[in-house]
């Protein structure tokens, strides 16, 4: 399998969403530019977190015109995997392959700690591997990280199972504590909390770790029921 982390100009979690790949999954991990315009070879695409383009205007607003993201769309419409990751989410949101809008944390504060999550949705290729319910520790680090929509989407989000995780003790003002989104197919995660800062106790938490390897158990599903085929 193999996957792409992508890098915009302030982009600063690439390397510990890289790391987490190489660490956890031992599997094919390369970064790719903002420039880039062709993801073919990719079966996951990463978008980090960060202060993509110094998060002029709004969080996101600018990388959503990046060439890659034209590239992102194409491999979230052939089904591949896309996670985006604190400002990765921001970015998929603000390119419309997610839903709502991530606004100024409600305390006006850049929160930076552990959060309690449930796992609402675990059908999902990023969640698999955890039980329905499953509380975990994962941190955030964020100054907008509060999930806003409107009723009907949010409605939608409930009817499809689109939520994927909620907060315990909700640190930003998000709607219904959504920590976490994914699109209709489920292809596509968004979420503020940082996994990728949480694949070894020695990070205080290793709870993150599942997320990588429900992705590699999905593709290989995938992967050898094409081969049977
Ligand atoms: N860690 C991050 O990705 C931060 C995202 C964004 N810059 C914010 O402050 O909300």
């Amino acid at each position: 399998m193999k996957f792409a982390v992508l890098v915009f100009p302030g982009s600063n979690c690439d390397i510990d969403c890289f790391k987490a790949v190489e660490d956890t999954l031992g599997e094919s991990v390369e970064y790719v530019w903002h420039t880039a315009t062709d993801l073919s070879a990719y079966d996951c695409i990463l978008v980090p977190g960060g202060f993509s383009y110094g998060d002029y205007l709004r969080c996101g607003a600018i990388s959503q015109f990046a060439p890659v993201m034209t590239e992102v769309a194409k491999a979230a419409e052939q089904g591949k995997y896309v996670l985006g990751i604190c400002n990765g989410f921001q970015i998929l949101t603000e390119a419309r392959l997610l839903p709502g809008a991530l606004l100024r944390n409600e305390s006006m504060k850049f929160r930076c700690h552990d959060t309690l999550l449930t796992v609402v949705n675990n059908q999902t290729p990023f969640t698999r591997d955890y039980a329905d319910g499953e509380e975990i520790t994962i941190p955030i680090a964020h100054g907008e990280g509060n999930y806003y929509c409107d009723d009907a989407t949010l409605e939608q989000l409930k009817a499809n199972n689109q939520i994927v995780f909620q907060y315990g003790h909700n640190p930003n003002g998000s709607l219904h504590d959504i920590a976490g989104i994914c699109n209709e197919r489920g292809n596509v995660v968004g979420m503020m909390p940082h996994p990728e800062r949480a694949v070894d106790e020695l990070l205080g938490s290793a709870d993150g770790k599942k997320m990588f390897t429900s992705i590699l158990k999905a593709w290989r599903d995938q992967h050898d029921a094409a081969n049977i085929r």
